[in-house]
């Protein structure tokens, strides 16, 4: 550790007298502007401190400034220091902040994710339990994949075990800090499926150790355990981070909560006098500790838990108090985010939770301006509505990079993005298919693992035919066991060609694979033992890229994709070369950490001028003058598969809270009235969260009900087809396929419309029709049933009515009655 340790005397009073008069202090101008409780958070001194409030209220800036004060007075040294935060970009933004603050004294500080902490400590440490410090990332297809293969080996499936499934059981098990060992214990292992899922668990971190890898829960996991199996390790960072700060406190899960625990404690001393006592050792522990624990300071907000599904625990918030006795809790209310409208909204929804501790925001802003409401008649038709919008918006000189979309899946994207490329409007996807997660990536990435880390044998076989060499499944059974058989590994197996039994052109392909790996360590990681300067990494991917055919092949390829993925490839060289520049002592490990670590938020990039479109979950913590949030509909959010989960819908509520506080001007809300997903159209309601809006505060810019009564939807619907052939409205309906929709208020009055959206969704789930069957629909009449199709939601009525005709209908949701 670089730095000396300064003993910081925990519970002083020094400086700690909020309200004090400003000028006594050396921090005064870093408390300038704070309300009185976010003073009193910002000069508490004290073991524990856990700041509760809502969405907006300045929790993350309590705690940048809270750092600084605690830099500027020098209460504690940059590496004392360790700020978690939930993403990348939140980190760098924290230490831009900081930074900012008080100048460059803030370099050494830990700012970073639960994620990267842990691979920091790990790369240091990881040798102490038979790894090494070039260790591999598994993100989450690596993971994927080598899951699928061992529910092969394992004939899985017969009992009904999925890749996919096993994958998120084993996250959920190592979110619990649980292992296969642990996990077998209270587990039913008469059950023959839980003792098939024990066995491939346990192959499966095997196999993650040979090949000195982690899975992304195992680099908090296995911190854990470094840290409980080997005290004086965890020892030394606990001597080390004398101020532990984490934002974002109620999405963390047990791993994590964990992790902060065993960072705090005390240190004790060496000695402790152990004695034998009638054949017993009696250990008498020393009284007094001879570094105690860390102070702890965590913000969060119960109603912003939006990662149960990943484990997070908000009673890691609400038990606070009880884990740190003698905690100091403050509250904070005032919201300096949001106009008190997108506030009342934002407080109505939220107060629908009933296992909340209430609690109001309030602003002084003022009113601002209405929440705008849209109904389309078709994603189409609601994307035009948002590239209209913020159209008008830009003209109104708000720059395109304050305004953001939201959506509850990535699939919703799609459509939004048509229309913003025919609109020209700039835009930028925020996760989605990420740079990262492209295959020609991740194939140069897995070149570069296997020169940074041969053991790790998924990568090499990843790259062992890509591009085609003519190695195929056999050629890389007979390299396996090759390397079984000796006791190699898999890389090294690559260097016995001649030997592996196989055809001279194989051979061949394997003998020059072998060499360009082994000519690009020479580069990236010289047997000299020199330290290979940090440009080495793009002179060797560009070398591996190069010599092993891949650029080629993409080169000689008619494919018009390929010339994209040369694109990204060329990308991938520059931030070699960008990593060069920021990191002039950067090796190829961090390199390789810095991709792995690269989170779905983290291409955000404020100043681009794009609007960004991203799902509610990416939108946490962050802030946009006008903010979109579309698809607000019954199965999208809430969303279908949370509605039976225990604590789902709840869930989705907070997630819609979360979407609506992100505003700080102007809040838009839209929906359509058919939405096409996988190919098919189906009709749409309205989120249950709507309602729960009050009325005067949303201005209907077209609901449901104006549709209704300038002709009713069909007559709507059929002029909707063709693009610009809208009756009224702005001239620009991109309408497709609609499916006859269910009767709505006919009145074009809002608040009535927004009354008359049903508590629970009208669902006809369980009509049974057959044909024969006579049926009365409130627009068609009486008609009778010739056939039924489909199946679950998706079951349609093939009806033919007396006067109207023949009509198919969607039963869950027409207005629809047997006789
Ligand atoms: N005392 C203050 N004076 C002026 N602006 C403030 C004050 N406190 C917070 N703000 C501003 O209010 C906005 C919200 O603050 P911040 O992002 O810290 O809130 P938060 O509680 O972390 O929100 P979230 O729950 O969404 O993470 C920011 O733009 C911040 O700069
Ligand atoms: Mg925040």
């Amino acid at each position: 550790m670089p730095d000396p340790i300064k003993p910081v005397i925990v519970g002083s009073a020094a400086s700690a007298r909020p309200g004090a008069p400003a000028g006594e202090r050396p921090d005064a101008d870093l408390l300038e502007g704070l309300n009185r409780p976010q003073l009193e958070a910002v000069t508490y001194r004290g073991p524990a401190l856990l700041i509760v409030a809502g969405a907006g209220s300045g929790k993350t800036r309590v705690l940048t400034h809270r750092i600084a004060s605690l830099l500027r007075t020098r209460e504690a040294y940059p590496s004392q220091i360790l700020a978690i935060t939930f993403t990348n970009k939140a980190a760098g933004e924290m230490r831009e902040r900081v930074q900012h603050l008080i100048g460059d004294s803030a370099q050494g500080m830990w700012i970073s994710t639960f994620h990267s902490a842990c691979v920091r400590i790990l790369r240091r440490e990881a040798q102490q339990f038979g790894f090494t410090k070039s260790f591999t990332i598994y993100d989450s297809g690596d993971s994927r994949a080598l899951l699928k293969r061992l529910v092969k080996e394992h004939e899985a499936d017969a009992f009904g075990l999925t890749p996919a499934g096993v994958q998120s059981r084993i996250s959920k098990l190592k979110n619990e800090l649980a292992d296969a060992d642990s996990y077998a214990r209270q587990a039913n292992m008469s059950d023959p499926a839980e003792r098939v899922f024990v066995e491939i668990f346990g192959a499966y971190q095997s196999a993650l150790q040979r090949a000195n890898a982690f899975d992304f829960d195992d680099l908090i996991a296995q911190t854990v355990y470094l840290f409980r199996a080997f005290p004086h390790v965890a020892d030394v960072y606990r001597k080390r981070f004398r101020h532990i700060l984490v934002d974002e406190y109620q999405d963390t899960n047990h791993a994590q909560y964990a992790l902060i625990h065993e960072l705090t404690r005390p240190v004790q001393g060496s000695g402790g006098d152990s004695f034998s006592s009638g054949g017993m050792m009696i250990f008498e522990p020393e009284t007094t500790p001879e570094v105690e624990g860390a102070s702890l300071t965590v913000v969060g907000d119960s109603d912003q838990s939006i990662y149960a599904f990943r484990g997070a625990d908000i009673r890691n918030i609400t038990e606070f108090e009880r884990d740190y006795p003698g905690a100091k809790v403050v509250l904070l209310e005032q919201n300096y985010r949001s106009t008190q409208t997108i506030l009342s909204a934002a407080n109505a929804v939220i107060a629908n939770n009933f296992d909340r501790k209430d609690k109001k925001l309030w602003t002084d802003v003022g009113a601002g301006e209405a929440i705008v409401g849209f109904t389309g008649y078709s994603q189409h038709d609601e994307a035009q509505f948002v590239a209209d919008e913020i159209e008008a918006l830009h003209r109104a000189s708000v720059p395109y990079s304050q305004m953001a979309v939201f959506y509850r899946t990535n699939s919703q994207s799609r459509a939004l993005e048509e229309i913003f490329i025919r609109a020209a409007i700039p835009y930028k996807i925020m996760g989605g298919t990420k740079f990262y997660d492209r295959a020609e990536i991740k194939d140069a990435l897995a070149y570069v693992v296997a020169v940074a880390n041969p053991a790790d044998e998924l990568a090499v076989r990843r790259i062992l035919n890509r591009p085609r060499r003519g190695i195929g499944d056999v050629t890389e059974t007979s390299i396996a066991r090759f390397a079984a058989e000796r006791g190699i590994t898999f890389r090294d197996a690559l260097g016995h060609a001649p030997e592996l039994g196989v055809g001279p052109k194989i051979q061949a392909a394997i003998a020059q694979l072998d060499a360009v790996l082994t000519e690009a360590t020479e580069i990236m990681l010289p047997s000299s033992g020199e330290i290979a300067p940090p440009s080495s990494v793009t002179e060797g991917l560009s070398l591996l890229l190069n010599k092993s055919g891949y650029m080629d092949a993409l080169r000689m390829s008619r494919d018009p994709q390929d010339e994209a993925r040369l694109e990204n490839l060329d990308e991938l060289i520059a931030v070699t070369r960008e990593f060069a520049r920021n990191n002039p002592e950067g090796t190829i490990l961090d390199f390789l950490t810095e991709v792995a670590l690269v989170a779905d938020a983290d291409d955000l990039d404020d100043a681009s001028g794009t609007v960004s479109l991203m799902t509610m979950h990416t939108a946490k913590g962050l802030e946009y003058d006008a903010v979109f949030v579309t698809g607000v509909e019954e199965d999208l959010i809430p969303h279908r598969i949370s509605a039976n989960e225990p604590g789902g819908p709840q869930e989705e509520r907070r997630l819609f809270y979360v979407a609506l506080t992100r505003a700080r001007k102007r809040l838009h809300l839209s929906l359509a009235m058919t939405r096409a997903q996988f190919g098919e159209v189906s009709a749409a309601m309205p989120s249950r969260f709507l309602q729960e809006i009050p009325h005067d505060l949303i201005d209907w810019r077209q609901s449901p009900g104006d549709v209704n009564s300038r002709g009713g939807m069909q007559s709507r619907a059929l002029n909707a087809r063709r693009p610009g052939g809208g009756s009224g409205g702005s001239g620009k309906r991109y309408g497709d396929d609609l499916v006859p929709l269910p009767r709505r208020e006919k009145s074009g009055d809002i608040a009535k419309f927004a009354n008359r959206i049903p508590a629970k969704v009208r669902d006809n789930g369980d009509l049974q029709l057959a044909p024969g069957d006579r049926i009365r629909h409130d627009d068609f009449g009486e008609g009778r049933v010739d056939a039924v199709t489909g199946e679950g939601a998706k079951r349609v009525a093939h009806v033919r009515f007396d006067s109207a005709g023949a009509k198919k209908l969607l039963i869950k949701i027409a207005p629809i009655v047997k006789l």
